[in-house]
């Protein structure tokens, strides 16, 4: 017959063709054994038919079509053991094994099918007999053609053998010297799945390898069940090593280490048996229950390995002892060999299809075998190796580098160091650093928003305070008695010397209407507060809001009010207030105006054209105040009140406040207010006039004198020096206006001669006052300035 290893040929030409080669499948050879006497004494029926030499048919017992099934070789019954071992090119595995590969050959199927019979040959006759050569199994041919083989290769070739079985998931060395006893299964990198202490025999004759054989065989558990007389109940490994080293190059074998090299493992499965059809009991089924559960293992691996896919992640080969141990051969880089043997009886069918489907799927199983070591193999060993040196090498040289200057490079490194922290110093200081200023930003910030509302309530407190305060000073002023009214015979004459517009004159301490001297606090510099308050330029470097208010009185030196602060927004409104103030025109008289004069009236009365309210108050001469304005005199001072806006309209009430507020504060110590004619408010000038027609009618049967009595008391400055007269007669020029001038200096009222009692009523009598130009009525609410020629007094 043949020898056929597979149906691709010859497994060992496709291996070699390099160590990566492709894929090969495992190789499966079916064998169907005879008929035995049992079966044919039942007239049990063949369901198998060989249909050449790799066709199985399989023909149903009840009828129906047949099944074929195509394996790598299919031998039937009447075929030797010589064939057998020809067809499944087990010479050809041990040729792999010589060169370096790992080869397996097992053999699988139902109990009693031959399996045994197959490796072994039958069982042995008596103790110590041997097989006969003619029933000999692969194992002996195979072991005979390997030493003759050995020997015809003519180099070193060390043979090793090891024996064990899988009896109820225990691994038992059938070699061992002693009683077997169970071994651990191990695994590691290089060697994969191994059994730990487990004994390997070097022999080096056939005979020797046959005694371990037999060793083995005899020591194996078997039993005897209805299927079979003699039948396994382990799973049996027996393992050749071959080594081609020279004994010289050959590790030191110690009793775990197998030697390096290619294997060849023989593999007798225990069949798989149905408990109900062997009738097996008590240990017999406990052994077929494990027999059947590592054998489902396999099966479940030799599932997973069909699925490429799956081939590559993870293969249960732990699940059992048997598929620990064959999982190199499976699926890895091993070369196998697997016989499925079947009976041939219609009865043993289920099993022998089950055999079938089992083998179908196997032998679609592929492996990678690995070729061994070559010498083009090594190479990348070899470049490995010089890349490791390489790299020791550099290590070296850096090292040696570093010990030659060592002092520079701990320098060197020092620096380093020594730069990163203090970077890195430097960082964190900026980093704390920037936080604290943030912080404090923060509370500055909250203060100077706390200070500056202060500020604006103190401020305001201030400005209060010092308005009380004024008034409570020209309340309290001490004085020389009662307050007089103006010297200059402007009786009602309010604080114009407190005014800014009037303040101006040179005269520094003198009345700028009458010339009389002004009480200290009256007029304190008005001729340098003046110019503070209109001019933004200061004077003699003191800052504008640094210096007092006009109407403020002196401060004494060193007094930490003096030096004022005032705040621009302060001094803009004080400002417009007063140039508000100033526009005299916008105020308007409590009596009629004047009227227009004579195209021959003096300019300066005239002057009297503009509303001043202190216009009718003085008593002007006969040929100068026209009759209506007599009637005046019979009028009580009435407070001024503003005209009608400039533009067209009345003021609102604030600014009719702050124009309150600014009179009061420029007129802090007389409480004198400003007229304001109730009647006149709103009103437009024909009022006026009717009115003062009405005066020109009542004031024939008046003269100036009554007129400059009855008024001047009623409107007289609480605070001015005392009253000082003017000579009715005068013959001297008025110092305010030219037109005439007191004969006698003037005195104080009380001290006139004639009019010790200082009455009023006599000054008016004896004394006609002497007519000022309405040029010197300015006053605060006409803002007209006084006259800047007026004449010094003698
Ligand atoms: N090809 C064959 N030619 C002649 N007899 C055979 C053949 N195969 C098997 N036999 C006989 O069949 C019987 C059972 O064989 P064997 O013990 O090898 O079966 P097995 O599969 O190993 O069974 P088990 O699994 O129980 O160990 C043996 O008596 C054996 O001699």
């Amino acid at each position: 017959m043949e020898e056929r290893g597979s149906p691709d040929g010859d497994p060992a030409r496709n291996l070699e063709q390099g160590p990566e080669g492709p894929e090969t499948s495992i190789q499966v050879v079916l064998r169907v054994r005879p008929m035995s006497e049992a079966e044919l004494r039942r007239g049990e029926k063949s369901a198998l038919h060989c249909s050449g030499t790799r066709t199985l048919q399989v023909t149903p017992p009840g009828g129906g079509p047949d099944v074929a099934f195509r394996f790598g070789a299919v031998l039937d019954g009447a075929r030797t053991q010589e064939d057998v071992f020809r067809a499944c090119g087990v010479r050809r595995l041990g040729e792999l094994a010589l060169r370096g590969f790992s080869c397996t050959v097992f053999t699988f199927g139902q109990t009693g099918s031959g399996k045994t019979y197959t490796l072994t040959g039958p069982p042995p006759q008596g103790e110590g007999e041997p097989v006969p050569p003619g029933l000999a199994g692969i194992m002996q041919r195979t072991f005979a053609w390997l030493l003759d083989r050995v020997q015809q290769l003519g180099t070193p070739v060390t043979l090793r053998a090891s024996y064990l079985e899988i009896y109820n998931e225990q691994v038992r060395d059938l070699l061992s010297v002693a009683s077997p006893r169970p071994l651990p299964v191990r695994w590691n990198k290089t060697r994969g799945f191994y059994v730990e202490q487990l004994r390997v025999v070097e022999f080096g004759s056939l005979e020797t390898l046959m005694g371990l054989l037999q060793l083995g065989l005899s020591r194996r558990r078997s039993s005897a069940h209805t299927l079979n007389q003699a039948s396994s109940r382990s799973h049996a490994l027996l393992t050749l090593y071959i080594s081609c080293q020279t004994p010289q190059q050959m590790p030191p074998v110690d009793s775990g280490a197998p030697p390096a090299g290619g294997k060849l493992c023989f593999v007798d499965l225990a069949g798989s048996e149905k408990v109900a059809a062997t009738g097996s009991r008590g240990e017999l089924m406990l052994e077929a229950n494990s027999i059947n559960r590592s054998l489902l293992a396999l099966g479940h691996c030799i599932s997973l390995l069909l699925d490429p896919q799956r081939k590559q992640s993870h293969i249960p080969f732990r699940d059992s002892k048997l598929t620990k141990l064959l999982a190199d051969s499976l699926g890895g880089r091993g070369v196998t060999l697997m016989v499925a043997c079947v009976s041939p009886s219609a009865q043993c069918l289920p099993e022998t299809l089950s055999t079938l489907r089992y083998a179908s799927r196997a032998q679609r199983v592929t492996t990678r075998p690995q070729a061994p070591k070559s010498p083009a193999a090594k190479q990348p060993q070899r470049l490995e190796t010089e890349m490791l040196q390489l790299r020791e090498e550099n290590r070296r040289l850096r090292l040696q580098l570093d010990q030659s200057d060592p002092k520079a490079s701990a320098q060197s490194g020092a620096r380093l160091a020594w730069a990163q922290r203090s970077l890195y110093g430097m960082l964190q200081e900026f980093m704390l650093e920037n936080e604290r200023l943030r912080k404090e930003m923060s509370q500055l910030q909250s203060s100077r928003d706390l200070a500056r509302a202060e500020q604006r309530v103190l401020a305001q407190q201030v400005h209060e305070l010092e308005r009380h305060l004024h008034s409570a000073c020209y309340l309290r002023q001490p004085g020389p008695g009662p307050a007089p009214p103006c010297p200059c015979g402007m009786g009602p004459a309010p604080l114009c010397h407190a005014l800014p517009p009037l303040c101006s004159c040179p005269c520094c301490h003198l009345c700028p209407l009458c010339r009389a001297p002004l009480a200290h606090w009256a007029c304190p510099q008005g001729g340098r507060h003046l110019p503070q308050m209109l001019t933004p330029e200061a004077p003699a470097g003191v800052p504008l809001s640094g210096r007092p208010p006009p109407w403020a009185p002196p401060c004494s030196p060193g007094s930490a009010k003096c030096p004022r602060e005032r705040t621009h927004s302060d001094w803009t409104q004080m400002r417009a207030l007063a140039e508000t103030l100033t526009e005299e025109e916008e105020v308007a008289p409590s009596a009629p105006p004047l009227p227009v004069g004579p195209p021959d009236t003096s300019p300066a009365l005239r002057a009297s054209d503009h509303s001043c309210p202190r216009g009718r108050e003085v008593a002007a001469p006969p040929s100068a105040v026209p009759a209506s304005q007599r009637q005046l005199k019979q009028r009580s001072p009435e407070p001024c009140r503003p005209r009608a806006h400039p533009a067209g309209r009345h003021p609102s009430a604030g600014e009719l406040r702050a124009l309150s507020d600014l009179r009061e504060m420029v007129q802090p110590g007389c409480g004198v207010h400003l007229p304001v004619a109730e009647e006149d408010q709103g009103q437009d000038g024909r009022e006026h006039a009717g009115a003062g027609r009405g005066d020109e009618r009542d004031g024939d049967q008046h003269d100036q004198h009554a007129l400059a009595v009855s008024v001047g008391p009623q409107v007289a400055c609480p605070v001015w020096p005392p009253y000082i007269e003017l000579p009715a007669a005068s013959t001297l020029p008025n110092p305010l206006c030219g037109l005439g001038r007191p004969q006698a200096p003037l005195q104080p009222s009380g001290a006139q001669p004639g009019n010790p009692g200082g009455q009023q009523g006599s000054r008016a009598s004896s004394s006609p006052s002497v007519p000022c130009c309405a040029r010197s009525l300015l006053s605060p609410t006409c803002s007209l300035l006084p006259t800047p020629h007026l004449p010094p007094l003698p």
